[in-house]
């Protein structure tokens, strides 16, 4: 008989208990999905469902970044190596489910657009967010954000305080190693400029792993979280061109040209310098 017999101690009065959906807030949850297209077109759920799916790792994303913040703050770097595992795993996810959204076409995709208005990803506050907690700091990024208080609030919070990689080279500063002073204390708000000093301290670092581990392996967990993000960047960008091909964007954007030019982007640029300037041992 190929049924499986519900076991007796099994749950099933359940009212005024706490339930799965209850817990969950399912109802909420599922009810978000609703098609702007009329009559609705069948591939907008599945637009809605990646964006969504999509804000909902962000939030957790921008909640392990915080906590890793808190970590190098207090300079315990072992906590944050766990959690960059998890926040890797998360944006492996994220890469990966492009393909879901690939399955969509040009034609289908056009058959719905209309109704998306000037709405588009560039709205995306988490994805802001994101790019803050890294370093990537841009105050005309808000600029969507100013009709609502509480997103724009939150955001400029995170603009005006150190990125985990500022907190990255204070914690290097506090552990003797020479990061100059305008890194340890500087406006923050301002995009990260590269520092042929702080190239040196990490070319110590990499020459020297072994008194330096914690360091040395915080600096590859960031390369490692550079490498994910530029991933999903042009994973982004490829979907968008095989999508709307080189039409503007909802957004206001050219599209493609506009996202390509983020590839050029660093978060971490010395830890991208010091692979260059690096050389074999002596007598190798
Ligand atoms: C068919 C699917 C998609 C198309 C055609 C598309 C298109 C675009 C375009 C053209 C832009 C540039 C801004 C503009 O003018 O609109 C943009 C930006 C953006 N999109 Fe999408 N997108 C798609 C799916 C997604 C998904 C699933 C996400 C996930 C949340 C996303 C997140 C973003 C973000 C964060 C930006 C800002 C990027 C930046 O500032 O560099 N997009 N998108
Ligand atoms: N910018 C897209 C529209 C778009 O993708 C979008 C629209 C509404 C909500 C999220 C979106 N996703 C990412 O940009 C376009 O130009 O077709």
């Amino acid at each position: 008989m190929n049924k499986r017999e519900l076991e007796p101690g099994i749950f099933t009065d359940l009212a005024g208990r706490t339930t799965y959906g209850e817990y969950l807030q399912l109802d909420r949850l599922l009810s978000a999905q609703v098609p702007r297209s009329q009559p609705p077109h069948h591939d907008e759920l599945l637009f809605i469902i990646q964006h969504q799916t999509s804000e909902l790792w962000m939030k957790l994303l921008v909640h392990e970044l915080t906590a890793v913040i808190r970590y190098i703050q207090a300079d315990n770097l072992e906590p944050s190596f766990k959690i960059f595992s998890r926040v890797g795993h998360i944006q492996r996810m994220l890469f990966e489910q492009w393909s879901v959204l690939e399955t969509l076409t040009p034609n289908e995709y056009l058959e719905f657009r209309g109704a998306l208005g000037q709405a588009s990803g560039f709205q995306s506050h988490q994805y802001r967010a994101l790019e803050f907690l890294l370093g990537h700091k841009d105050e005309h990024s808000l600029g969507p954000f100013k009709h609502i208080p509480g997103v724009h609030a939150q955001l400029e919070r995170f603009l005006h305080s150190p990125s985990v990689y500022d907190e990255f080279l204070r914690h290097l500063s506090r552990q003797g190693h020479a990061v100059p002073a305008d890194r340890v204390e500087r406006d923050w708000r301002e995009p990260y400029e590269k520092s042929a000093a702080v190239m040196e301290v990490f070319r110590h670092i990499y020459e020297n792993p072994e008194k330096h581990w914690d360091a040395y392996e915080m600096c590859e967990k960031l390369v490692d979280v550079e490498e994910r993000f530029q991933l999903w960047r042009y994973r982004h960008m490829m979907t968008v061109m095989r999508v709307i091909g080189f039409k503007q964007g909802t957004g206001g954007s050219s599209g493609v040209g506009f996202l390509r030019k983020a590839l050029d982007l660093r978060f971490f640029p010395e830890l991208w310098d010091v692979r260059t300037e690096l050389a074999p041992p002596a007598g190798r």
